[in-house]
């Protein structure tokens, strides 16, 4: 299969390429790099801090209130143990007046807030008399009045207002904050935390402005100092979610539910939680992670009392649109009736829905699958095939579920070497390709043969990371892709979610250190190297299947790679060790290699020819827990010439190489099979294992 520009490189471009009021870059990104959601927690406080203000304050109303209501019964109870006496009493008149006048206005501005807002407290009243000394009578009775109304309504309605909104939004972000500072770093990297914290910052800070500023306008919950996520977060950490449920398998109850168990507060995703994220899943067609939270939402809503913005008709509403998207509409409609246990009316319209929904002609046009890679939307039908076969391996790499074969084979036949052993192809201490190694040799573990690719172990100190993460933390920008722009007009490419910062040698002597350190190791020279390309990886964070070299006939050719030529070797070191998730997977050769901290990982991306190799395609897995560092160098092909010298042999770029068979772990038949096909089908000759 020839591949087009579907299929892109990824040279990288370089800042200077660029004209300067090109846009760049999104501004909300808070998602993409587990550094930018730390400072997100001060936020959170303040609104907690605002919140316990705005109801103290709203509490000293209400006790003001209070006060004023037991001036005016006293003065009641004066008056009814002898009405004439009182009346007689002309202080007690001035009293009664000054109640009726002065007091009354004070209380009337007191209460305007709740009066502006709710509109029901009337504390003048038509059928009543004010202050006149004529009116003296009357007004006694309008106390009596005003007492009622005061009683029943003032007081009611503010202490009423406190415990049913404010305070249980301030309940709902103080249990987040609670969660966090359980485990500050284990909380930032749960996903689902990641997800529920924007969205209290997001959605549900909206929510809460909207509510406070109608009754008190002096209160502010946006501060400048702070930092808030955007829409655009809580769309990008809610499509992060659905990747890692996609790529690692991961049920959705367990997830909701791994912050109960972990923080052993209650149940601290709300069904409005469940439900946005559901809605924005089913924007964004994912439907089957969409039905998946909208049953969670559903299943919370028959169990819980607080359940603002969201309706029962509504969720279920979402549920049968969402379930007729997905494949097999009927089969997952009986399967979503068992779990719910829906009352025959709703299961009756559902149904209605379905089959109302499927006589509607414009919908054929509608996706009947998941849609999981939208960034190759436009490609024919055969490149889908291609690419949800190839996410398919990819998935399966990034959970472990290939191996090579550790059995021998006999590759007489291709290498003419009689036996062989992978993945463990051979490990050794690196001493040759610079004087200095042979007094402090690198251990090298071999993980592959032509391609080739390696493993050097402790090549880059604690110190080293450190630095290097410090200077390029104000620099780290959304990942671009180069090239991207020039087919969509786009520099945001939706299939590489992560955080780069380039460091150039003259930006600090570390990262000159360490560039050198990987021309000592790799024997190429950084004459025409790339700067380092800082990587962090934030919620979900992934980059899909790739070449680092640019592709022939489909790349764009850059001024920079004209002159120092197509990307020779990738080397990455691995600046953390990753909880969960985050392997850098080869598609092509099924080869999964976990990040282990200090090494780095390093391969040829050409043939001896110069040609792209094909086989070394491969990808970043989206990382489920933890954060993810990385730091690329990009050695170039001008200047390795005595290095790397071509062979006799010209290879060229669309010729695939034998590569060994890999081995699905899985015991799904079916899968076994799809895996066997792939690597059948798209490599030549295969050493298949017995
Ligand atoms: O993060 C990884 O494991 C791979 C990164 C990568 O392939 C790239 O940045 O080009
Ligand atoms: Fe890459």
């Amino acid at each position: 299969m020839k591949k087009e520009n579907v299929i892109r490189g990824d040279a990288t471009r370089e800042e200077s390429d660029r004209t300067s009021n090109e846009p760049l870059w999104t501004e909300a990104e808070v998602y993409t790099a587990i550094t930018e959601l730390a400072p997100l927690l001060p936020t959170l406080d303040r609104i907690i801090k605002d919140l316990e203000y705005f109801i103290e304050k709203e509490e000293i109303r209400a006790d003001t209130l209070k006060t004023q209501l037991k001036m005016y019964e006293k003065e009641k109870e004066i008056v009814s143990k002898d009405y004439s006496e009182y009346l007689e009493n002309p202080v007690n008149a001035y009293i009664l007046i000054k109640r009726l006048t002065f007091d009354l206005d004070y209380l009337i501005q007191n209460v305007q807030n709740i009066t502006k807002q709710n509109g029901t407290i009337n504390l003048r009243h038509e059928d009543l008399k004010y202050p006149t000394l004529e009116d003296l009578v009357g007004s006694a009775l309008a106390l009596s009045r005003l007492q009622n109304t005061y009683e029943l309504n003032v007081t009611k309605l503010a202490e009423e207002r406190l415990t049913n909104a404010s305070i249980g939004q301030l309940n709902m972000y103080k249990k987040e904050k609670e969660i966090v500072s359980k485990d500050y770093s284990e909380y930032l990297e749960n996903p689902v935390n990641a997800y529920v914290l924007i969205k209290r910052l997001t959605f549900d800070l909206d929510y809460l402005i909207q509510n406070i500023t109608k009754q008190d306008g002096t209160i502010k919950l946006r501060h400048e100092n702070l930092k808030y996520p955007t829409l655009e977060d809580l769309v990008g950490s809610a499509l992060a979610l659905s990747r890692l449920q996609n790529t690692y398998e991961l049920n959705v109850t367990k997830l909701a539910e791994e912050r109960l168990t972990n923080a052993s507060i209650g149940n601290s995703m709300t069904v409005n939680d469940c439900f946005k994220l559901g809605q924005i899943l089913y924007q964004h067609k994912k439907f089957k992670h969409s039905l998946e939270w909208l049953i969670e939402a559903l299943r919370k809503y028959k169990k819980e009392n607080v359940t603002y913005g969201v309706s029962e008709i509504l969720i279920l509403n979402y549920i049968s649109y969402a379930l007729y998207y997905t494949d097999d509409a009927k089969t997952v409609f009986k399967s979503t009736k068992q779990t719910l246990d829906i009352d025959k009316e709703y299961a009756i319209k559902i149904e209605d829905s379905i089959s109302a929904l499927q006589n509607i002609e414009m919908l054929e046009e509608l996706p009947s699958m998941e849609d999981t890679s939208a960034e190759n939307e436009e490609s024919s039908e055969e490149y889908q095939r291609y690419f949800r076969k190839e996410q398919f391996v990819y998935e399966a790499l990034c959970r472990g579920e290939i191996d090579l074969p550790t059995e021998t084979c006999n590759f007489k036949k291709m290498y003419d070497i009689e036996i062989i052993s992978i993945p463990r192809l051979k490990c050794s201490y690196l001493t040759d390709t610079h004087p200095f190694l042979k007094l402090a040799p690198i251990k090298t573990e071999q993980l592959y043969i032509e391609p080739d690719v390696f493993v050097f172990y402790n090549v880059i100190s604690d110190e080293e990371i450190e630095h290097l993460k410090i200077l390029s933390k104000q620099r780290l920008k959304r990942s671009e892709v180069a090239g991207y722009s020039d087919f969509t007009n786009e520099t945001i490419a939706k299939y590489r979610s992560s955080k780069t910062a380039w460091l150039y040698d003259y930006d600090s002597s570390v990262a000159a250190r360490v560039s050198r350190r990987a021309a000592d190791f790799t024997g190429f020279s950084t004459a025409t190297a790339e700067p380092l390309q800082i990587v962090n990886y934030g919620l979900g964070g992934h980059f899909s299947p790739h070449f680092d070299f640019f592709l022939k006939d489909s790349e764009p050719e850059l001024p920079k790679m004209k002159k120092y030529g197509n990307r020779i070797a990738t080397t990455i070191f691995y600046m953390s060790d990753v909880t969960q998730g985050g392997a850098t997977v080869f598609t092509e050769l099924g080869l999964t290699v976990f990040p282990v901290k200090n090494a780095a990982l390093y391969w040829l991306n050409l043939h001896p020819s110069g040609e792209g190799d094909i086989t070394t395609r491969h990808a970043a897995c989206p990382v489920l827990r933890g954060s993810k560092w990385i730091s690329n160098k990009w050695f170039h092909l001008v200047g390795q010439e005595t290095i790397r010298p071509c062979n006799l042999e010209y290879q060229i770029e669309n010729v695939k190489r034998k590569t060994f068979m890999p081995r699905p772990k899985t015991s799904n038949e079916y899968h076994r099979q799809l895996i066997f096909d792939w690597f059948t089908n798209n490599g030549l000759e295969k050493c298949m294992y017995e």
